[in-house]
């Protein structure tokens, strides 16, 4: 196949780059598929087959940069700017000298943010916001029409601030942009640009114009007024810069007394850059001395801003594991398959972090517990060949009873194919939110594997919770590694952790052999044993995710976290809050 590849194509110069990338992809296909041609069966060879399919997709959608999800992104807005003023002359019938009548520019728009829970990335806000302009201002008095408001939505747990004068990547203020359009001008040049910057004069009058004492003066005031309108934007960006954590919706501020057909006002947000001012037009510079002014001033330039967009995203529980200890099987055994997080038997499955609701009965009882059957992988081999082997034995282990004292029990229920739809009749008593995340592995911190930054979407969450493949012969090692990655990414992230989970525990004493129950319980003590004596004291629970197994005391363990968690910030926001205002008597002077 290579070979007659070789010999079709010749390629020119031009798109050799390309070719060598295609021979190289050929190159790296035939290597892989050979591996599919050894004496396998055919049923192991079309599950292999898949399997590189599967990881062919993921490899590219890694290339393109998952970036489905984005939670950092760095933007730089701008209000409006202002409509021009108008230079112009009354004209009517018998009137041939009207008086002036140029109109104001409009206002430009100002710029909003707000949080949206319609939205999950950053990766559709653009990088550059520029609100609406005013309109110009027209002769007959008439007036520019403002720029209508820019609104930036963002999905709900966005951090807004602003980057700080010294950071890098901060845009040019107006001082500052000005400045560097001018440099290594000659004076009178630099001066004759910064009057075409501000002025508007009437057809044929501007040499005129820039003579007159009128409008030297007009021009030494708006100096003055514009170094302190700069100075005052300046003074803002650094006394007040803002800081927003946009983690509740704005909801629309309907009044009930409101009369009917009163127009719905929608929540514009937070303002972020406000526009500029319209310039004005020529009545505005009549004078004593110079009744028929024939200049107007532009509009003045909206605020200039550059925002970091972080996306910590609110969920109370994330869950930290290594590639495949079956995260994403986890999340959809606890939200009862409502979250269709990506699950499959190779790394880096899911690329994007993902939420899903935990909805608790007073019972303790869970809507994910409430479903039957495995979770499968996204691989239809995988799911058939996994139903042929259940179909075979009939009988999962039951891994709360490792925990328990009690001798291994089969569950045939287990096997039972899943229902559609979700049954969910308890009444709800709680519910929490859960994050799946992708895989942190070894040196995640110096961007092997998908890196760490995803951490970021795991800093506001209650409580954290460590997923490790209990099937692996030394799954501590894992644990390890998960503690050492996240003090990386930020010293005092692991205090968070508060649970082990264990999961895989359906593949241990797979046969019911005392001596091999035995040997799990030991492994599990030893996990327990190591997880105090390194971690700290968490909570170490075996499970089965896949098979949904002893995840009712997992959801009970994450609730009691989360439920502390809240109260200790209600607690919190209530000692932060100011102490209310003394009482008329402790005031008055005796
Ligand atoms: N036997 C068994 N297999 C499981 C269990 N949990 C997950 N698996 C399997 O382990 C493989 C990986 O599961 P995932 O849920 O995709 O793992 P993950 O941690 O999300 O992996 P990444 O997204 O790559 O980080 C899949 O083939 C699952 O079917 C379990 O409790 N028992
Ligand atoms: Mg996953």
């Amino acid at each position: 196949m290579l070979l007659s590849l070789l010999r079709l194509r010749t390629p020119s110069l031009a798109d050799t780059t390309c070719y060598t990338r295609r021979l190289k992809l050929a190159l790296s296909r035939s290597i892989s598929d050979a591996s599919i041609t050894s004496d396998l069966t055919a049923e192991e060879k079309e599950s292999l087959r898949e399997k590189l399919h599967r990881q062919r997709k993921t490899e590219w959608k890694r290339r393109q940069g998952g970036q489905s999800f984005l939670d950092y992104l760095i933007v730089n807005v701008r209000g409006g700017n202002g409509g021009n003023g108008c230079a112009a002359f009354h004209r009517e019938k018998f009137v041939p000298h009207g008086p002036p009548s140029g109109g104001d520019g409009g206002r430009g728009g100002d710029v909003y943010i707000i949080p949206t829970p319609h939205m999950t990335t950053l990766s559709s806000i653009s990088k550059k916001i520029r609100g609406e302009a005013g309109g110009h201002g027209r002769g007959t008095w008439q007036s520019g029409k403002s720029g209508s408001p820019t609104i930036i939505k963002v999905p709900l747990g966005t951090v807004v601030r602003e980057l700080g004068r010294d950071h890098p990547l901060r845009a040019q203020d107006e001082w500052e942009a000005e400045e560097a359009a001018l440099e290594g001008l000659p004076p009178a040049l630099k001066r004759d640009k910064m009057r075409e910057n501000r002025w508007v004069h009437y057809p044929r009058a501007a040499e005129d114009n820039v003579e007159r004492d009128s409008f030297k003066e007009a021009e030494q005031n708006m100096y003055k007024v514009e170094r302190e309108r700069r100075l005052e934007r300046r003074r803002r960006a650094i006394e007040s810069p803002i800081d927003l954590d946009l983690s509740k919706e704005i909801k629309e501020d309907t009044s009930i007394d409101a009369p009917l057909g009163t127009r719905r006002q929608e929540p514009t947000g937070h303002l972020v850059a406000s526009g500029g001012q319209g310039g004005l037009g020529n009545t505005h510079f009549i004078t004593a001395e110079n009744r028929s002014p024939k200049f107007a001033t532009r509009g003045q330039e909206g605020e200039r801003v550059t925002l970091i967009l972080e996306l910590k995203l609110l969920a109370d529980i994330g869950l930290v594991g290594m590639p495949n200890a079956g995260k994403s099987t986890l999340l959809r055994a606890l939200t009862g398959g409502r979250v269709k997080s990506e699950v499959a038997s190779y790394a880096f499955t899911t690329l994007n972090p993902v939420v899903g609701v935990v909805r608790v009965a007073e019972d303790g009882t869970f809507e994910g517990s409430l479903q039957h059957g495995a979770v499968y992988g996204e691989t239809a081999v995988e799911r058939e060949h996994d139903q042929a082997r259940h179909d075979l034995d009939r009988q999962t282990i039951a891994a709360e009873d490792i925990t328990s004292t009690s001798p291994y029990s089969f569950s045939a229920e287990a096997a039972v194919p899943q229902r559609s739809g979700h049954y969910f009749d308890a009444v709800e008593d709680f519910r929490f939110t859960i994050s799946d995340n992708p895989g942190l592995i070894s040196r995640a911190s110096d961007n092997v594997g998908l890196g760490h930054s995803f951490l970021r979407a795991m800093e506001r969450s209650l409580a954290l919770a460590y997923v490790v493949d209990f099937s692996q012969p030394a799954p501590w090692d894992e644990l390890k590694v998960l503690k050492e990655e996240l003090e990386q990414y930020k010293p005092g992230m692991s205090e968070k952790a508060r649970i082990v989970i264990a999961n895989k525990a359906d593949l241990l004493a797979s046969t019911g052999d005392a001596a091999e129950v035995e040997e799990a319980k030991t492994k599990l003590k030893h996990l327990e044993e190591w997880a105090k004596d390194n971690l700290g004291p968490l909570d170490v629970v075996a499970v089965s995710g896949k098979y949904a197994q002893n995840l009712k005391k997992v959801v009970r363990l994450m609730r009691s976290y989360v439920e502390a968690e809240r109260l200790a910030m209600e607690n919190n926001v209530e000692l932060d809050s100011p102490p209310s205002a003394p009482s008329l008597e402790e005031t008055s002077t005796p």
